[in-house]
């Protein structure tokens, strides 16, 4: 097993990289991955936007909260969370008390030009999405600053080498980390 201890958990906005980096850290390190959004879709067999279309947000934040409390009862897995799990305190709690926490800072700008092209966030399905990831940056920020024990600026597009580096920033006790 490898150093980092118990179960490592991603958070941030929507394009931060956490599903991406997530599957690659969960690898590395020989650990089996989850994320939370795709936990949801397999139990109700249909697509986030279907949810929130059939459900609203408050339906979908519902199943979010319990998959989470379902993954956090796990042992020293990778956990890729939705980029809103950490709006509901009893969510931060559990994945505070039950891994290391990485909250994967990047900026809107740079996060709005990854996922422009894709329909599957239904929060961005606006006229301005930039303003939107604004708008949820200012809110989350703090919050995902104040739920992580590391924080990791993932705003300079991921190498081969991303991974091993994110590994070697884990093992170190700095809180603020970047990979430049
Ligand atoms: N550092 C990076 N450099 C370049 N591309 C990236 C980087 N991080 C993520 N991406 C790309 O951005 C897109 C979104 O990434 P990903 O789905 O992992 O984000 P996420 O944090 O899981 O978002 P969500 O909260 O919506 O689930 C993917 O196409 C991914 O390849
Ligand atoms: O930032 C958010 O609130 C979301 C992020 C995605 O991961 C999904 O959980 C969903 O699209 C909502
Ligand atoms: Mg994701």
């Amino acid at each position: 097993m490898d150093d980092i201890a118990g179960n490592l958990i991603l958070i941030g906005l929507m394009g931060a990289g956490k599903t991406t980096l997530g599957k690659q850290l969960a690898n590395k390190l020989r650990r089996t991955f989850y994320d939370s959004d795709q936990v949801i879709c397999e139990r109700t067999g249909v697509s986030i936007p279907t949810i929130f279309e059939l459900e609203g947000e408050a339906g979908f934040r519902c199943r979010e909260a319990m998959v989470i409390s379902d993954l956090v009862q796990q042992k020293n897995i990778v956990i890729a969370t939705g980029g809103g799990t950490v709006l509901q305190i009893e969510n931060r709690l559990k994945l505070q008390q039950n891994g290391h926490v990485v909250y994967l800072h990047a900026q809107p700008e740079v996060l709005l030009g990854r996922i422009a092209h894709d329909k599957n966030r239904p929060l961005l399905q606006v006229s301005d999405p930039l303003a939107k990831l604004q708008e949820l940056y200012t809110i989350r920020d703090p919050i995902y600053r104040t739920t992580a024990h590391t924080i990791i600026d993932v705003d300079s597009p991921y190498s081969i080498h991303t991974v091993t580096r994110i590994i070697r920033l884990l093992r170190k006790p700095s809180q603020q980390l970047s990979l430049l």
